[in-house]
């Protein structure tokens, strides 16, 4: 029976999370300590656990069929892939940061100057895409020293919360590229592999959907119906019972994790009481 082989982070900032994507699937992976080639007991799958920056190439390669990899890896590796799904974890940006005191005033502030980063070919892109010519000194971690001990004027490197840039001096100066994690593929997946992705895709896609969403339920005195209705997208639409106290109803509905806040705010305001909110699990619409 064909398998889909997938490539996940082996450990590091993608692995539990990636590893949390497809259990939420309902698919059934151990992570052996030290195991760097696993089995799905109940989805025709077959886990590698691998270095993030080595993904793109195996896939690139059949040597996986699938890959979780962060878009910064995808787009400095450069491969012959398709990014299939954008999996809304993994989120940070790749940012040029010089030290605090420096008056950054542009690209062209990095002139002639030295900038290290473990992506040089997405900051050599920068670069060009501002007609500034400077020396790239690509390291392989722990980026953010380099101005602190003489090896560079600059740095690009990922950024989240910035408390990195920070304890070490550093400000960001411009973000070059939002990033998060991907599921890539390779590009000549045959028809059974295709189907097997298919699959997997629309489980994620469920799991995706009821993150970003919340079931809510409230009561609603009926004069207030309409109104209340109005604010509500729902599904279709929202459910409406009646409460057994005369005059009242219970409302069911769907709201989005970004216009959240928003509306429960309304809500209160045109009469809703006792408002519940309730995670989702899996969503398929
Ligand atoms: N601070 C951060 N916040 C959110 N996501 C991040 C952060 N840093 C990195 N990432 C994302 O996680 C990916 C893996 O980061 P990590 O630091 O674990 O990589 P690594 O040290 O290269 O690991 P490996 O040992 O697999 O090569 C990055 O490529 C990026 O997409
Ligand atoms: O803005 P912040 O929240 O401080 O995050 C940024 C840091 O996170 C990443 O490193 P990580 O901690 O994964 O360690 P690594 O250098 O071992 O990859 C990245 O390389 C930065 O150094
Ligand atoms: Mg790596």
């Amino acid at each position: 029976m064909t398998k889909l082989r997938i490539g996940i982070q082996k450990s590091g900032r993608l692995h539990e999370d990636s590893m949390k994507l497809l259990k939420e699937c309902g698919i059934d992976v151990s992570n052996g300590v030290n195991k760097l080639k696993t089995e799905a007991s109940n989805f025709p799958l077959e886990v590698f656990f691998l270095r993030d920056d080595d993904i793109p190439q195996y896939v690139e390669d059949a040597v996986a069929d699938i890959g979780i990899v962060g878009e910064n890896v995808v787009y400095e590796k450069n491969k012959r892939i398709t990014v299939v799904e954008k999996l809304g974890f993994g989120k940070c940006r790749l940012s040029v940061a010089v030290r605090k005191g420096d008056d950054y005033d542009g690209p062209a502030f990095l002139e002639g100057k030295r900038i290290a980063t473990t992506y040089p070919v997405l900051v050599d892109r920068f670069l060009k895409e501002h007609g500034v010519s400077a020396d790239i000194h690509e390291i392989s971690g722990s980026v953010e020293i380099a101005p602190g001990i003489g090896l560079a004027e600059a740095i690009c490197d990922l950024v989240s919360s910035g408390s990195t840039l920070f304890m070490n001096g550093l400000k960001e100066v411009h973000p070059i590229l939002q990033s998060q994690a991907v599921l890539v593929r390779n590009n000549g997946l045959d028809q059974d592999r295709m189907d097997i992705l298919h699959k997997l895709l629309f489980r994620i896609q469920a799991v995706k959907k009821a993150r970003n969403n919340k079931y809510i339920l409230l009561n609603a005195p009926n004069e207030q119906l309409e109104e209340i209705i109005r604010l509500l997208p729902g599904m279709k639409s929202p459910t409406v019972l009646p409460l057994a106290e005369a005059g009242w109803s219970s409302v069911h509905s769907v709201l989005s994790e970004n216009e959240f806040w928003d509306i429960i705010e309304k809500l209160k305001a045109a009469g809703a009481q006792g408002i519940l909110v309730v995670p989702i699990e899996k969503m398929i619409v």
